[in-house]
């Protein structure tokens, strides 16, 4: 049986990670492939649980705790949903993954990047995702759309500041992963952003079937 694959949505808060990803599993299903869909923080019994110590408004906690916790919460999604997908031939798109700590807790938060490397070795050894879209939006953008949708979690909270840093680090990691990172611009309309995504996924699709070959 062939490997799966594993797809991460990235971008910061409203960006339109969960709209772009109802679309991606339509579109793989539609290939005929087996979807398996979560998300991180999450994904787990205990990964659910850590996500919600993570969100919420009343924890405050050091900035390594929470790079810990983001890791802890990982190896479980790994461990119980990620890999095993992967062996069954299922492909598995997440919302947010590895690239996210880099951006939050390393860039936004100010954990040192060389920490969150070892964490990232020790936790996912050689283990990447084959595809990574990056929704890229103005931080303006991303607070507008997450207020007009529900009240704010421990992040969404956080200042312009703060989202101008994580935006640079998702930007550095695309820059350290050309091949394996897609930028799409999420200020497009909906539409417009379906369309870039349609034309990643295919690339990708054929891709693969050449691969395969
Ligand atoms: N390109 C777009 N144009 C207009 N509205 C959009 C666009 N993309 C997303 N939205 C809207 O913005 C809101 C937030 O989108 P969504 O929940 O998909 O973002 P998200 O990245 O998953 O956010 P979070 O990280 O906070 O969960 C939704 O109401 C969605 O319909
Ligand atoms: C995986 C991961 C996530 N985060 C932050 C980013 C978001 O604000 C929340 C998750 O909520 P959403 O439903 O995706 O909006 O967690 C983080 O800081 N570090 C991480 O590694």
């Amino acid at each position: 049986m062939q490997n799966g694959k594993f797809i991460t949505l990235e971008g910061i808060d409203g960006a339109g990670k969960s709209t772009h990803l109802a679309w991606l599993e339509d579109y793989l299903c539609s290939k005929g492939v087996k979807v398996v869909v979560t998300r991180e923080p999450g994904g787990t019994a205990v990964g659910e649980q850590l996500r919600a110590l993570l969100l919420d408004q009343r924890h405050t906690m050091h900035a390594e705790t929470e790079a810990l916790l983001m890791f802890a919460a990982r190896r479980e999604h790994l461990d119980k949903i990620i890999l095993p997908a992967i062996q069954r031939g299922d492909w598995v798109v997440s919302d947010r993954f590895s690239d996210a700590s880099f951006a939050y807790q390393g860039c936004g938060r100010g954990v040192a990047w060389e920490k969150l490397v070892l964490l990232e070795q020790w936790v996912q050894e050689d283990f990447y995702p084959d595809l990574t879209v990056y929704i890229d939006v103005p931080v303006m953008l991303g607070r507008e759309r997450v207020n007009s949708v529900k009240a704010a979690d421990r992040f969404e909270s956080e200042t312009d500041a703060f989202f101008d840093r994580v935006r640079t680090g998702y930007l550095e990691r695309v820059r350290q992963f050309p091949q394996r990172m897609q930028i799409l611009d999420g200020s497009l309309p909906l539409d417009e952003v379906r369309a870039a995504l349609a034309g990643v996924m295919e690339h990708f699709w054929l891709n693969q079937a050449l691969h395969e070959k």
